[in-house]
């Protein structure tokens, strides 16, 4: 075997995360390099926790939600002691390449481990949270929309029965790609998303007038609003107060929550996984370190770690065009 692999999943696990280890794991055996896993993250890296793989243990696990190798958050990983440990540990087992699948966070870490570890480190951008630069989609992205988009089809059920206005909120930490994609494809009737958010008292009378516009047309309405998370000072539940005093409205809150990650990843994820995991292995022999594979107009690109949290990385002009005018400015 002429060079050594290691992978490992970190951050907030992602639906595609397995597609992505079974295709590194393919592509290991195809250029015959051996393959380990490091388990639960950076976690494993420090304490030499791993596994050796082979194509038997990634049969049938392109379907599987979750992580094999397991996620964490890892602080110890963040210092320089950490950092150098992870080197020696790397070392130690004489591994050629850490491929490190994860957020904007395992970059930093990815970047940070690279000022103390000459081996080769590339990363695969993998969160549903689609908030790395460099990449149109990240690897989970396309399933949660899909599971917030089934979960909002649900509530708008209840919310016609009832008449009631219902606030959806959904992940994206402090993007609103999930927020914005969820709301269009489940036709909901407003977004309130971090990048166009400005006061709270203004989002709750543009709200108001949208309802009240509605209800000139029709007495009997529902009305979906998703928020995206860590956005509404006090939370949820203080939205859904404000909005049953200013509109006399029954108001529930739905938090969507840790859903939006699990579930078997749509193809879409499956499909960007598996390009992007065998890419990163035909890079093993290739000059380059310290870059995120990624995929920019169907292209595969290969992007400096540092870009990926540096970078912003804009909602799609277009998508907020039509959401203004279908939903949140559909009377102004
Ligand atoms: N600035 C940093 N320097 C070194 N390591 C970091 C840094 N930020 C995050 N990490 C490592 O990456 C892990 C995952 O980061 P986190 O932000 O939680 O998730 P994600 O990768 O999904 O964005 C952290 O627990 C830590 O081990
Ligand atoms: O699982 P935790 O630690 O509660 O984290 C929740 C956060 O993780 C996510 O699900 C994914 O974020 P990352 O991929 O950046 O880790 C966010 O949408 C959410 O804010």
């Amino acid at each position: 075997m002429t060079k050594k692999v290691a992978v490992l999943t970190s951050g907030g696990d992602a639906p595609g995360m397995n597609a992505c280890i079974r295709a590194i794991v393919l592509a290991c055996e195809r250029a015959d390099y051996a393959i380990i896993g490091y388990q639960h993250g950076y976690n494993g890296l420090l304490n030499q926790e791993y596994c050796l793989l082979n194509n038997n243990q990634v049969h049938n696990l392109i379907q599987r939600g979750g992580t094999v190798l397991h996620s964490a958050r890892c602080h110890e990983f963040k210092t320089d002691e950490g950092a150098k440990k992870a080197a020696e540990n790397l070392d130690e087992l004489d591994i050629d390449t850490l491929i490190v699948i994860g957020g904007d966070g395992s970059f930093k870490g990815a970047d940070h481990l690279s000022a103390f570890w000459s081996g080769q480190v590339l990363g695969l951008p993998g969160t549903i949270d689609n908030d790395i630069g460099g990449t149109d989609a990240t690897i989970g992205f396309y399933t949660a929309i899909e599971t917030a988009v089934t979960s909002i089809d649900k509530v708008r059920d209840t919310a016609d029965a009832f008449e009631r206005i219902f606030l959806v909120e959904v992940m994206g930490r402090h993007a609103g790609f999930l927020a914005l994609h969820a709301a269009l494809a489940s036709s909901a009737d407003y977004v309130i998303l971090p990048e166009l958010f400005e006061k709270p008292d203004v989002t709750l009378e543009c709200i108001t007038e949208q309802l009240n516009e509605r209800r000139k047309q029709s007495d009997h309405i529902s009305y979906i609003i998703v928020l995206a998370e860590k956005l509404w000072p006090g939370g949820i539940d203080n939205l859904a107060k404000a909005l049953t005093e200013k509109t006399q409205s029954e108001v529930r809150p739905v938090i969507l929550g840790h859903v939006q990650r699990g579930g078997s990843p749509v193809s879409e994820d499956r499909i960007l996984a598996t390009k992007l995991g065998a890419y990163a292995v035909s890079l093993v022999t290739k000059n380059v370190s310290g870059v995120m594979i990624g995929e920019r107009a169907g292209q595969i690109v290969e992007v400096p770690l540092k870009l990926t949290w540096e970078e912003s990385k804009p909602l799609d002009k277009q998508m907020v065009t039509t959401m203004k005018t279908l939903m949140n400015e559909r009377y102004a």
